[in-house]
């Protein structure tokens, strides 16, 4: 059984070009690590291989050390660097979009005077995402441009300045000249190379001449967007793309270290590279630690009015509002719904439309709202259903449309009134760390039930079995209502840290893995 797994995951590193060293290497470890004979009867030898190869592919990704992070208030200078075409531009606003988010005070200084649209493009993007930006449609030396721009934030007391440069098709020596000068004036803290997810084989000689002539701190790799298919381990590497393959297992050994994957034209395409969440992502495990990361981002418990609503027992529509807000500053569902165990991309993918299209109905609805009925618990509108009309003459949104969230806020309502508030929460949470079947109210029960039910209606067919069923549900909204938050609710699915081998056991995830790797098949 061992050699079989050995010689697939053979096949699927070298034709991905990956070093042969590299793949013997791995090779022995795993001999050496899983002997099969040595386990008792009982122990689960898939599992046991699953979670050595596991391992051992975080060894072969994993440098060791931490890639460089800006420090709050202090100047911090980022100059980007890469040949035309890698997705320079677009990833500058993606890590000033995502510092922005965790409190930076960033900026962009464009000093692409090569590429006809750069500075345009740059802007557009900036002007979106709200980030103030440098640059000119006069100036025609990069270097000057470089200087006045940092210069400008530098004043202007931003902790974030990122300098966006020129690229050319290929290397080339003014490229290399141009790229040496304004590093010479701007003096960046750190220097990021940006590559081209699908290069292959090109990444060294790239990735070693952009080295010598300045100091690159750390490497983002674009358009990984196909790398997250979901599958069990042997079929998700041979599923990932070959090159992209070749990169994240062959440049570590060149000790440049990657600190981000570009997984999408979008801003919030952007995801912290860390060697276990993205084999686990490779593996169809999902990213738990993303996705813990992205509800620390949110900052929940600092939304003060919710907070002591919730401690009250009481959740009002404004509450449910700033939810829905919340929900959308962290992007499209998919993002969030990716990142979860189980759920294959394009699974998620379906939920998105549906589930984006119906936040944004919701809000409109809740944004035709009085300062009254905003504060109130929704059963003014079971007394003076004319104002349910009004609502929907004035937010485009259906009688229907309205009920149906009354109906949710009503759900959640009962739901935070039932609990006690946010004190009764946590009681409900220490009890729940230790017992195995938490007791609950009868009026509990049938909360949970209305909302497991509202759940299934809301989810695409077909995401209710990935989850393991009514069953699976169950236990995930018991751990989420009695076990220490998301954290805790990992843990209980048997995902604390990532554990491989229970969390095949718990998910169902090579049941998801089948699929990607049928979906392969086909493909070849
Ligand atoms: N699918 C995908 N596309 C990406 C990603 N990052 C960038 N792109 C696309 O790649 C193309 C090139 O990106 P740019 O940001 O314009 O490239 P650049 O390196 O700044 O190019 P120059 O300014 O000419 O040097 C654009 O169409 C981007 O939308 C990614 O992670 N995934």
């Amino acid at each position: 059984m061992l050699d079989e797994v050995i010689k697939d995951i053979q096949r699927a590193l070298f034709e991905s070009d990956v070093n042969a060293r590299l793949v013997k290497k791995l090779t022995e470890n795993i001999k050496k690590t899983c002997k099969l004979d040595e386990i008792p009867s009982g122990v689960n030898k898939k599992k046991l291989i699953q979670k050595t190869i596991f391992d051992e592919l975080i060894k072969m990704v994993d440098p060791g050390t931490e890639p460089w992070k800006p420090i709050k208030g202090k100047v911090n200078i980022v100059m980007f660097v890469g040949l035309q075409g890698s997705g320079k531009t677009t990833t500058c606003t993606k890590l000033a979009f995502y510092y922005q988010r965790k409190g930076f005070k960033v900026c962009l200084v464009c000093t692409d005077t090569f590429r006809a649209g750069a500075f345009d493009q740059l802007k557009q993007n900036a002007t979106r995402a709200k980030i103030p930006f440098y640059g000119s449609y006069s100036e025609t030396d990069p270097v000057q441009l470089a200087i006045d721009g940092v210069d400008k934030f530098k004043s202007e007391g931003f902790d974030l300045i990122i300098v966006d440069t020129s690229g050319r098709h290929k290397q080339e020596a003014e490229l290399f000249a141009e790229m040496k000068q304004i590093s010479d004036v701007v003096q960046p803290t750190n220097s990021i190379f940006v590559m081209d997810g699908t290069i292959g084989q090109a990444a060294d000689g790239q990735a070693k001449a952009f080295k010598s002539t300045v100091d690159i701190g750390s490497i983002i790799i674009t358009k990984m967007d196909g790398h997250a298919k979901g599958g069990g381990a042997i079929s998700a590497v041979a599923a990932t793309g070959s090159n992209i393959m070749y990169i994240t297992f062959y440049l570590p050994k060149f000790n440049l270290l990657f600190s981000f994957i570009g997984t999408g034209e979008h801003i919030h395409d952007l995801e912290p590279f860390t060697p276990k969440s993205f084999i686990g992502k490779m593996m169809g495990m999902g990213d738990i630690s993303g996705l813990i990361e992205t509800v620390k981002d949110l900052n929940l418990d600092q939304n003060k009015n919710l907070m002591e609503n919730l401690e009250k027992g009481k959740f009002t529509l404004r509450d449910m509002r700033e939810q829905f807000q919340t929900i959308q500053s962290i992007g499209p569902l998919s993002k969030v719904m990716q990142m979860m165990p189980g759920i294959p991309p394009e699974m998620a993918q379906m939920g998105d439309k549906e589930g984006t299209k119906k936040i944004k109905t919701f809000m409109c609805i809740i944004d035709s709202m009085t300062e009254k009925e905003l504060d109130s618990d929704g059963k003014l509108f079971i007394q003076q259903p004319t104002r349910i009309h009004r609502i929907a003459k004035g937010s485009g949104g259906t009688v229907m449309d309205i009920e149906e969230m009354l109906k949710q806020h009503k759900m959640f309502a009962e739901m935070v009134k039932n609990l006690g508030g946010a004190k009764g929460m946590l009681n409900q949470q220490g009890k729940g760390r230790d017992q195995k079947n938490m007791q609950m109210h009868p009026n509990q029960m049938k909360q949970m039930q209305n909302m497991q039910q509202s759940m299934q209606k809301m989810l695409p067919p077909g995401m209710m079995e990935q989850m393991g069923g009514m069953g699976g549900m169950q236990e995930m909204m018991r751990s989420m209502m009695g076990g220490g938050g998301l954290e805790g609710m990992m843990e209980k699915m048997g995902m604390g840290g990532m554990d491989l081998s229970s969390l095949m056991g718990g998910m169902g995830a090579s049941g998801a893995g089948k699929k990607a790797g049928s979906s392969r098949v086909k493909k070849r």
